[in-house]
C-alpha cells in the first residue's frame, strides 16, 4: 500500500524538527532513510506510522488521510519497529510475537491457528523459534531487536516501518535482516545510519536539519558532494570486483 506525506511538519515549541516532508512511497518500495542525529528521521518516521500528529500537512494511508482511518485499521496496516522500544518484563519471546496479532483479534475471530502461524513464522524469519520459551528480560540487546522485528512481522501489516533496526545486531543478523525487509513484498521505510546499507534500497531520502534534502536512486542520491554536506564527511566510492556493486569508504572529516 502507498504512503504519502504530503507538507507534513512537527514543532516542539518553537523550534520545527521537522520541516514541509513531502514523501511518496509506493507499494512494495524498500524506501531508506538517512540523516545525521537529530535531523529529523525518528520524527518522520512516528508521523508516518501515524503515532504522532504533525503540526502541520498531513499522512495519507493509501488516499485517505490517516487520521481518518480508525486506530484498528492503521493497526492492521502498519507496523513500527521503534529504535529503542522496550516491553513489560515477565513476558516470554512468544508472549511479545503474540502481540503482533493484537489488531487482529476481536470477539468474533478469537484467537485461531492462523495466528498461531503466524507467530511462528514470524520467529523463524528473525531466528528466535529456540528461544521463543525464554523470558524477554534475560535477552541481549540483538536478540530483543530480532524480538522486536518478529512482532511486526506477526503483525502481517502492507506498511512497515523500522527505525535503525540494525543498530544491535552482529554482522550476520544484520545481513540477513536487511535480507528479509528486502523480501518481504510490503510498502517498507526503513531509516538506516550505515550508507553501504542503504545502498541496497530501492530510493534513499536524506534529511538534514529536519528537511528532506534529496530522495532518488541510492547511487544519485549518495553522491560524495552529498555526503560531504550533509554528514560532514569525505566519502570515495569503491567498486566490489565480486559483482560490481559501489561501496563508500569514508575519510573524517573533509
Ligand atoms: N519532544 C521533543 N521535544 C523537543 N525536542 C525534540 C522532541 N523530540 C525530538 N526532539 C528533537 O528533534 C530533533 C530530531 O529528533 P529525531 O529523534 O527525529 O532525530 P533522528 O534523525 O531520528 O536522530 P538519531 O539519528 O540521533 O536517532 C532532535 O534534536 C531531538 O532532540
Amino acid at each position: 500500500m502507498k504512503l504519502t506525506a504530503d507538507g507534513v511538519s512537527w514543532q516542539a515549541g518553537a523550534t520545527l524538527i521537522v520541516q514541509s516532508v513531502s514523501l511518496a512511497v509506493g507499494a512494495g518500495e524498500t524506501f531508506g532513510l538517512v540523516g545525521p542525529n537529530g535531523s529529523g528521521k525518528s520524527t518522520l518516521l512516528k508521523m508516518l506510522a501515524g503515532i504522532r500528529a504533525p503540526s502541520s500537512g498531513r499522512i495519507l494511508l493509501g488516499d485517505e488521510p490517516i487520521g481518518a482511518i480508525s486506530r484498528r485499521r492503521v493497526a492492521q496496516t502498519i507496523a513500527l519497529v521503534e529504535q529503542l522500544a522496550d516491553t513489560i518484563d515477565r513476558i516470554t519471546v512468544r508472549d511479545a510475537v503474540e502481540l503482533g496479532r493484537t489488531p487482529w483479534l476481536s470477539a468474533l475471530s478469537p484467537w485461531s491457528v492462523r495466528d498461531e502461524e503466524a507467530v511462528a513464522d514470524a520467529l523463524r524469519a528473525v531466528g528466535m523459534e529456540r528461544l521463543a520459551t525464554r523470558s524477554w528480560h534475560t535477552l541481549s540487546g540483538g536478540e530483543r531487536q530480532r524480538v522486536h522485528i518478529a512482532r511486526a512481522l506477526a503483525q502481517e501489516p502492507s506498511i512497515l516501518i523500522l527505525d535503525e533496526p540494525t543498530n544491535h545486531l552482529d554482522i550476520h543478523h544484520q545481513l540477513s535482516i536487511l535480507a528479509l525487509i528486502a523480501r518481504l513484498p510490503v510498502t517498507t521505510i526503513v531509516a538506516l545510519h550505515d550508507l553501504n546499507q542503504a545502498m541496497a534500497c530501492d530510493r534513499v531520502g536524506i534529511m538534514d536539519g529536519g528537511r528532506l534534502v534529496a530522495v532518488g536512486p541510492p547511487r544519485e542520491v549518495l553522491s560524495t558532494e552529498r555526503i560531504e554536506t550533509t554528514f560532514a564527511v569525505r566519502a570515495t566510492i569503491c567498486v566490489d570486483p565480486s559483482d560490481g556493486a559501489h561501496l563508500l569508504r569514508f575519510h573524517g572529516t573533509p
